[in-house]
């Protein structure tokens, strides 16, 4: 089984080094590894983001665990060539449209939430996200108004196919879970969402035991922090899963614990943090590798089955944390490698 390791930029080598070291723990017969670069060190090295070599790479990986892709140095590059196009382009690429991103608290981190104990604590919500559509892929550019003024533009659109897709998807991992759906959308202001809305509720007839509801993106995310815990699945678009997702990072205690899984329909998969390159805490051990290693356990479980490997990962994440691990992030002081050595002490 081939690996594609895409540790990319900032804190994504720091981060991809502590998963690799737990896949390595693990020993799993079979495994095998291809580096490629992404984002601004491929850009850096070869001049785009995203090199053919790299391509390749991916197309014949059993499965991709990504670190991160953004350096402030390429910020004014044309858009083709910044760093995000790296994720981008792999998940169009490889047909990656359906983002899995869980938000379940560890118990030993409640406090760490931003929210009450008590309403962070009955949190354990999915959110699938829609990731080759939306605004995020849609036309874009800069061009004058009839008076001469700048103006910028990216035109948002899904067709049913892409929505019907991503609502089994949702359909699906409801029924796997507490039952319940709620999709999120902006279908009194757009039309894109009410298309969105009215595809739902078409695939909603082949799923009679799921409960479906629908939500305003405004009033979810006050839901998220009013009542985390009513959520089971959030069913939702590119742009909105994005804000929604980071924001649930917080009601679980931070954006360095959420892990992601996107597949394409062969389940293929791109294995994720939520998070970004932090080239704010970039090269300074501060980043907290708990995400990437979740990651690789969900990488193992949806790409690889191998889900008592990734029971394993996940046990030796919980009793890591439960004998006091703790990134900056969290509260705490230990580094990058400390975290990661704290996880392989935890393995069994
Ligand atoms: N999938 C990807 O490759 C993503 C890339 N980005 C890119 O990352 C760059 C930075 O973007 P930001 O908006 O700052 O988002 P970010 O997610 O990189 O960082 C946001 C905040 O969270 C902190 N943080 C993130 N991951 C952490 C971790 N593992 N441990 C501890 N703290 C952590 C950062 O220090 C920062 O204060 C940009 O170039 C952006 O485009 C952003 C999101 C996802
Ligand atoms: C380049 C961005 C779309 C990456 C991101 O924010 C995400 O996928 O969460
Ligand atoms: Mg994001």
């Amino acid at each position: 089984m081939l690996i594609a390791l895409f540790p990319g930029d900032g804190i994504g080598p720091e981060i991809i080094a502590q998963a690799r070291r737990v896949l390595d723990a693990l020993a799993i017969e079979g495994l095998t590894y291809e580096e490629g670069l992404v984002g601004g060190a491929a850009y850096k090295a070869v001049g785009h983001p995203l090199p053919p070599e790299t391509l390749d790479i991916a197309r014949r990986a059993d499965a991709i665990l990504f670190g991160a892709v953004g350096d402030p140095d390429c910020d004014s590059l044309e858009r083709h060539l910044r760093p995000e196009q790296a994720i981008l382009g792999l998940r169009k690429a490889l047909g990656l449209f359906s983002n899995l991103r869980p938000a379940k608290v560890f118990p030993e981190l409640a406090d760490a939430s931003a929210l009450k104990k008590e309403v962070a604590s009955a949190i354990d919500l999915l959110i699938v996200r829609e990731t080759n559509g939306d605004v995020y892929f849609g036309e874009k550019g800069m061009r004058k108004t009839p008076d001469g003024l700048r103006e910028g533009y990216d035109i948002m659109s899904y067709n049913e196919e892409q929505v019907r897709k991503i609502a089994h998807q949702g359909f699906q991992a409801a029924r796997a879970r507490r039952g319940k759906l709620c999709s999120v959308d902006k279908a009194n202001v757009l039309e894109t969402s009410q298309l969105w809305r009215d595809v739902v509720i078409e695939v909603s007839a082949e799923y009679p035991d799921v409960a479906l509801s629908h939500m305003y993106v405004d009033n979810a995310a006050m839901q998220l922090v009013r009542d985390p815990g009513q959520f089971d699945v959030i069913v939702t678009g590119n742009m909105f899963g994005d804000i929604l997702s980071d924001q649930a990072s917080m009601c679980v205690g931070s954006i360095g614990m959420l892990a992601s899984a996107t597949l394409n329909d062969s389940n293929q998969g791109l294995y994720e943090p939520i998070h970004g390159s932090a080239p704010d805490i970039a090269g300074q051990g501060k980043a907290n590798p708990l995400a990437t290693v979740l990651s690789a356990g969900m990488m193992l479980r949806y790409s690889l089955g191998l889900p008592e490997q990734a029971d394993r990962i996940e046990a030796a994440v919980a009793k890591a944390l439960a004998n006091g691990a703790r990134s900056p992030d969290l509260g705490g002081t230990m580094n990058t490698v400390e975290m990661g050595d704290a996880v392989l002490a935890a393995l069994n």
